[in-house]
């Protein structure tokens, strides 16, 4: 593994659950700083499956995973925030921050998902789901991740957030590698430079 460039590192990886039919048969991927892979493919297809096993959640058959710095981003923003604590307490928990300070860098960020610092000083409850998804976006970028794994990212926003979110996941590529999940073929095309359509890997078994 180049460690200056590659992020991920996927070599001859396979995977089935309980080791029913393969989903992944000798798959291979690599990712570097600065580029964006689009994972797309039919429901069941094995996206999500993917993500698992890249963020070590489930350990492959066969084959060798390699990555740097990951954080993630999910498409059900209510699992990634604790209800009985305030948000700001659990981007705290992960990355150095103070509201009160000026900082250029978070406020770009709060201001290009259309969030604001009130916001972040409430409970989950408190906010509604495109809030809470922006407030995970959020947290995920000030990691500071090598690599970014996107999943179905932009399903709770309206269009125009949608779109200026994904901007700023963009954004991100001077200092990461994206892997993202979608549905929405026509955004694979805008941002990525490598699509990866699930449905036409064949798995024997
Ligand atoms: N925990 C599990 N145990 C057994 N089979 C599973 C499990 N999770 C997923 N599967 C199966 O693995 C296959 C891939 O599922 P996965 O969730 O990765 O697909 P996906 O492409 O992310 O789907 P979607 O677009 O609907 O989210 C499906 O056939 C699914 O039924």
């Amino acid at each position: 593994m180049n460690i200056e460039q590659t992020v991920l590192k996927i070599d001859n990886l396979s995977f089935g659950y309980h080791n029913k039919k393969l989903i992944y048969k000798n798959f291979n991927l690599e990712l570097k700083c600065g580029e964006l892979v689009s994972i797309v493919g039919s429901s069941g297809s094995g996206k999500s499956t993917l993500f698992e096993l890249i963020s070590g959640n489930l350990k492959p058959q066969n084959g060798e995973i390699k990555k740097k710095k990951i954080s993630s981003i999910y498409q059900d923003p209510y699992s990634s925030f604790h209800p009985s604590f305030k948000i700001i307490e659990q981007i705290k928990d992960v990355v150095d921050i103070d509201l009160k300070s000026f900082d250029k860098n978070l406020d770009e960020k709060i201001n290009s998902l259309s969030l604001n610092k009130e916001l972040l000083y409430k409970k989950t409850h408190e906010l509604s789901g495109g809030q809470l998804q922006r407030c995970s976006i959020l947290r995920a970028l000030l990691m500071q991740p090598d690599l970014l794994l996107v999943d179905e990212a932009t399903s709770a926003l309206d269009n125009i957030v949608a779109l200026n979110v994904m901007k700023l996941i963009v954004k991100q590529l001077d200092r990461c590698g994206i892997l993202l999940i979608t549905h929405d073929m026509n955004l694979a095309k805008w941002c990525s430079d490598n699509i990866i359509n699930l449905n036409e890997i064949i798995t024997e078994n």
